[in-house]
């Protein structure tokens, strides 16, 4: 059976800041409806290769592919309007702004055009916003709420709802639940395995591994600015994750067909 073209496909991707080798030939992909998690120690390179594919820097060499294609990402905007959509801890959200405003920050549905002066489509936007919340599993009272009365996780999942609205071919969740409680937690990652009954790609960065094992197809590992392997979940172990993180295990004693791309 052949493999079919990966959503995302990274080749030989580096960047180096002077002499600090932050990452170095990176190689990666991502298949059609695949969840992927990254994971390594600090340092290790992970926010590095997330900032290239989101096109918040540039590499020195290396390519990306979306859908067999090659991309060039000129700014954060640009790697969006290609398809990829992030959610970095930040959020990227207005906390004196309603649901539906937050959702369509910066794509505002407008019932006029006119530059500066152009009238919102309050209408449209409330229900496409409702819409999307729906679809991803989230629930909000009061979406005339503004998000300041709001949870960490109940932002985190409007956050995602938006990213998977828009998202055209994956999302990027930088450490979804990194500031949230056990429930708050379990809520977000009741989001994201819906995410993946619907199809969507999606790369986790996380250094929670009972989250990754619970939520992913495949982990990759970072270490020391490279990323030294690729398991299948089914195929291993918290323990040959930690081992690879921290160098006890040797990449190469692992190597087989199926199950790791090395
Ligand atoms: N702008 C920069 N200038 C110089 N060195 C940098 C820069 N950004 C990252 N580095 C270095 O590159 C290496 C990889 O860093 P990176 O932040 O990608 O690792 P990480 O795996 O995301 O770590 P963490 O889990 O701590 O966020 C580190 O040695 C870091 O100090």
């Amino acid at each position: 059976m052949s493999t079919p073209t990966p959503v995302l496909e990274i080749q030989k991707l580096t960047k180096h800041y002077g002499g600090v080798k932050a990452l170095t030939d990176a190689q990666f992909r991502l298949l059609p409806g695949e969840h992927a998690a990254i994971v390594g120690d600090n340092g290790a390179g992970k926010s590095t290769f997330v900032r290239l594919i989101t096109g918040a820097e540039q590499p020195n060499s290396g390519d990306i592919l979306l859908d067999g294609g090659k991309v060039n990402f000129e700014s954060p905007l640009d790697a969006r309007e290609q398809g990829i959509e992030t959610v970095y801890q930040t959020l990227a959200l207005a906390e004196d702004l309603d649901v539906p405003a937050n959702i369509f920050l910066g794509r505002e549905i407008t019932r006029l055009n006119l530059g500066p002066l152009s009238i919102l489509n309050h209408k449209a936007m409330r229900e496409k916003s409702a819409a999307m919340l729906s679809t991803t599993g989230v629930k909000i009272q009061d979406m005339s709420e503004s998000l300041r009365g709001m949870s960490g996780g109940q932002r985190q999942c409007v956050a995602i709802a938006r990213a998977a609205g828009f998202a055209k071919k994956l999302i990027i969740l930088d450490e979804p639940t990194a500031a949230l409680g056990v429930q708050e937690t379990a809520r977000v990652e009741e989001i994201i395995k819906g995410l993946k009954q619907r199809g969507i790609p999606l790369i986790i960065i996380s250094h929670n591994l009972r989250q990754v094992f619970d939520l992913v197809d495949r982990i990759w590992v970072f270490r020391q600015g490279r990323i030294i392997c690729s398991r299948l979940t089914r195929e291993t172990s918290p323990e040959e994750i930690v081992g690879l993180i921290t160098g006890a295990i040797d990449p190469a004693s692992l190597r087989s067909e199926e199950a790791a791309t090395c």
